[in-house]
């Protein structure tokens, strides 16, 4: 006789039907005799470490959480330092990248510019529809700096929901991956003959904007309490989205606004120490940007409010605020800019173009440098110097991603300024002992951000995403250090905490939404802070 064991979770996509279970136990004789979990929890461990590369790593833990949810969620919170680097950037960058060659279940929605018309029946196959609160979306345009992935782009939706569920406690059955398949301009792809989307070029705007609207209702009609992140667009179509839908439907867009949350929230806690050191008042920070891209201008657009809380107007807050891009400093009397980079245009120089970081940081002299550009190494050692010479405690983010991308090393920037640094980069790097002493770097990454953020508009029941809750996130974040995380110099909290954080994050995000009059879920108006911070925590999931 042969005894086929089937489990229905074997499928992925019945799988998703279920809350989250550990596999069932199978009759006796058939499961080792001392199969415990505990001890099974260490197995899995040993299984993930045991493996030599990243991507095999990253393979390992999207099997584990095929196979076991529970068990993968409780490891991601236990080691949340050790797999964030894996299912989250940098490795999700090479998940991208190899996503056609290494597929193996299905895990998400993907909808294609041919099934325009007919939206709603691809959404509607969803097997969880009134459960759904999170989706995140992308259309592959510009994954990590990675550029173009198309349908590839589908583990960048996957990696962010990993961490809402780990970070906030989102159940697993209410987030929903999806990858548009709008096309793809990387030719390489289009030749792939395991190139799992469609081959084709990307569609013109105004047929993806058809598209969009399309998409959109259909959400709203099929998940009417969902929340929608935008993720990894090209800059022209980020601004453009947010910008068509923001007061329609509850959503944000991750590069631009969380971006700027999270960068502002360590920028807060940087400029302090740095004003210390230099005996400057914290109005007097110059930022220059390099990079001025949705990440770039979206920052550049949050770090605003830093000034304009100091008592600015915003006239002298933009003053403060310098750009670059791929032709020099942006300046209104270059010639013809995008439009998302004309607020920023400076207005005090109409010389020749100046196109060299060293050259520009001697006419800005800048405090703080930030890189949003995707340009690995462009943060020199000359440059580093250059900041260490104009400033006792500069401050550098390095904030592109995935970390082969970023503008410097946190070794470089150590070096460069002699250990006198204040750091954060968008992927991890390790800490380093320099002359006797600790450093730590700092992560400038949303994945602070979007969970609290997350968590708190979809427990208001927000009609719509207001700045002022991604201003909330932000000063949430910023105040979160502990007495021990300042005494070492971090900018940023401990990663392990991300449950507190995000808790608190909600709270702060859900007093915005009712100040802003954007909330449904009216009752909790009434509760005091500790209420509310215990009916956040209460409603978390816990695997
Ligand atoms: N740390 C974080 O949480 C986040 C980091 N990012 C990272 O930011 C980067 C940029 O993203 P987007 O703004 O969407 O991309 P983008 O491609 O729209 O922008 C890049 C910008 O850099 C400029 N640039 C490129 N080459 C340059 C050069 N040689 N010199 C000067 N400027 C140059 C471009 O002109 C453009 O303004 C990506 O690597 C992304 O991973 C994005 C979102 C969040
Ligand atoms: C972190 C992120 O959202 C990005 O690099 O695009
Ligand atoms: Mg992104």
């Amino acid at each position: 006789m042969t005894i086929v064991l089937t489990p229905y979770w074997s499928n992925g996509v019945q799988r998703l039907k279920m809350a989250p279970q550990p596999p069932p136990k199978p009759p006796h004789g058939l499961a080792p005799p001392t199969l415990d979990d505990d001890i099974h929890a260490q197995r899995c461990m040993a299984q993930f470490r045991g493996k030599d590369k990243d991507i095999e790593k990253y393979i390992y833990l999207s099997a584990l959480k095929e196979r076991d949810p529970p068990m993968f969620y409780r490891l991601a919170l236990r080691h949340m330092s050790e797999f964030t680097p894996i299912i989250y950037t940098p490795t999700v960058g090479q998940a991208c990248q190899e996503y056609s060659k290494n597929y193996r279940h299905p895990e998400g929605i993907f909808v294609s510019i041919k099934d325009k018309g007919k939206i709603r029946s691809v959404l509607r196959s969803w097997p969880k529809l009134e459960d759904a609160r999170i989706s995140v979306v992308t259309d592959g345009s510009r994954i990590l700096g990675l550029g173009d992935l198309g349908i590839n782009g589908m583990p960048i939706s996957i990696g962010k929901l990993s961490l809402y569920i780990a970070g906030a406690g989102i159940r697993p059955h209410s987030t929903i991956p999806i990858c548009l398949d709008l096309g793809t301009n990387t030719q390489k792809y289009l030749d792939d003959p395991l190139y799992l989307g469609l081959r084709k070029k990307r569609v013109p705007t105004a047929e993806m904007t058809e598209f969009m609207d399309e998409f959109m209702y259909e959400m709203s009609q099929a998940f009417p309490k969902l929340l929608v992140q935008f993720e990894d667009f090209s800059t022209d179509h980020a601004f453009l989205y947010l910008e068509r839908y923001r007061n329609q439907y509850p959503v944000f867009n991750d590069d631009i606004q969380g971006t700027g949350a999270v960068v502002l929230s360590g920028f807060i806690n940087a400029a302090r120490l740095s004003s210390q050191a230099s005996g400057r008042p914290l109005s007097s920070h110059r930022i220059l940007f390099f990079g001025a891209g949705s990440a770039g201008v979206g920052v550049a657009m949050q770090l605003m409010s830093f000034f304009t809380l100091e008592g600015m107007t915003e006239e002298e807050a933009r003053s403060r605020i310098y750009l670059i891009d791929s032709q020099g400093l942006i300046y209104a009397s270059r010639g013809p800019l995008a439009e998302h980079k004309e607020y920023f245009a400076r207005t005090d120089y109409s010389g020749p173009p100046i196109t060299d970081l060293i050259d520009i940081l001697e006419y800005v002299k800048p405090t703080a440098l930030m890189g949003l550009s995707t340009m690995s190494g462009a943060f020199t050692m000359e440059a580093i110097q250059t900041m260490a010479a104009l400033n006792p405690l500069p401050i550098i983010f390095p904030l592109s991603n995935p970390v082969k991308l970023s503008e410097c090393t946190f070794e470089d920037a150590v070096r460069g300024t002699d250990g006198k640094v204040l750091f954060a980069s968008g992927s991890p790097f390790p800490e380093i002992e320099w002359k006797g002493k600790m450093l730590y770097p700092g992560q400038g990454n949303n994945m602070y951000i979007f969970p609290g953020l997350g968590l708190g508009a979809i427990i208001a029941r927000c009609s719509s995403v207001s700045d002022s809750m991604v201003e909330a996130s932000s000063l949430g974040l910023a105040n979160s250090l502990t007495a021990d995380e300042k005494a070492k110099g971090l900018l940023y909290p401990v990663i392990e905490r991300i449950r507190e954080i995000s808790g608190d994050i909600a709270v702060q995000v859900i007093r915005a939404a009712q100040a802003a009059g954007v909330d449904h879920h009216t009752d909790l108006r009434s509760k005091s802070d500790a209420e509310l911070l215990a009916f956040v925590n209460g409603r978390m999931w816990n695997p």
